[in-house]
């Protein structure tokens, strides 16, 4: 039986790419405020703004490729059975190869109906104007988890983690929860591995490889 690994992945795996991070210098939460573009009230008092916010993030991403980060851990499946339970709202672990993607915070390629949350469209990297209304009518939002709303996946992820061989996280602050609090779902003496070049400390008996997704993870799969 293949071994399991899952990999926890963050903004920083996709910092290499072009993509900005949240919390470091010059990162998305300094330009803008996550109440004024990422919460449900953002989006009830000016949807204007918030549109414009996830349409920006959507054509910043279509010129973005998957880095050799993504791609080493699209290979590794050629010999272990890989699970990602990602942070992210971009597709570039998919684009990178990945087969087994878990979104735990949405996906900024798919929009759905603001009255019926089960009527989930893919939008490729398309706009949404305010106007663009689901099959029965209702105005679409980005299928995105906002702060204050809960995450659907948590429950299929914390599965994931518990049947982990090994647990690997990579490019996260760890600082948003309930995605931080899955490391605690590991098993007992699974081993961890955390690659980041600003390593939260947060991760107890995890390695640590303070060095770039890029060539953190290059480094650990030759380990
Ligand atoms: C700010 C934080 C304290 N607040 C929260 O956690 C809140 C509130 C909360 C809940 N429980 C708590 C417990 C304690 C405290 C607070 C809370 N959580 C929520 O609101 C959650 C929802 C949270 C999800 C919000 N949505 C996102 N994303 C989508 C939007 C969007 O993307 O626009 S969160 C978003 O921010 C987070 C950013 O974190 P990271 O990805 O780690 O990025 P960051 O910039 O912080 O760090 C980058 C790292 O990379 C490293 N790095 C940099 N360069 C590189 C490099 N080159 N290579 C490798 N690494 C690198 C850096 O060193 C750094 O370590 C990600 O999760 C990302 O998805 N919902 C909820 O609790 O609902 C209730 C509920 C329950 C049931 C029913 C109804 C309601």
């Amino acid at each position: 039986m293949q071994d399991h690994i899952v990999v926890l992945t963050g903004a920083g795996i996709s910092a290499e790419s072009g993509l900005s991070t949240f919390r470091d210098n010059g990162g998305l939460w300094e330009q803008h405020s996550i109440y004024d573009v990422a919460t449900p009230e953002a989006f009830a008092r000016n949807q204007e703004l918030v549109l414009r916010f996830y349409n920006e993030r959507r054509r910043q991403l279509q010129s973005a490729q998957p880095n050799q980060a993504h791609q080493l851990l699209a290979e590794l499946e050629n010999t272990y059975r890989v699970t990602v339970v990602t942070q992210n709202v971009d597709d570039l672990h998919e684009r990178g190869g990945s087969s087994q993607v878990i979104h735990l915070h949405g996906e900024l390629t798919k929009a759905r109906s603001t009255r019926d949350p089960g009527l989930v469209y893919d939008i490729g990297y398309r706009d949404i104007e305010p106007g663009d209304t689901c099959e029965r009518g209702a105005q679409l939002r980005p299928h995105i988890v906002w702060f204050g709303e809960e995450v659907p996946m948590l429950e299929e992820a914390a599965e994931v983690v518990r049947t982990a061989d090994h647990l690997l996280i990579v490019g996260t602050s760890l600082q948003v929860y309930p995605a931080a609090g899955l490391v605690y779902e590991v098993g007992d003496g699974v081993p961890i591995t955390v690659i980041d070049p600003g390593a939260p400390a947060s991760v107890s008996r995890a390695r640590v490889i303070r060095k770039g997704a890029c060539e953190g993870v290059a480094e650990w799969v030759q380990s």
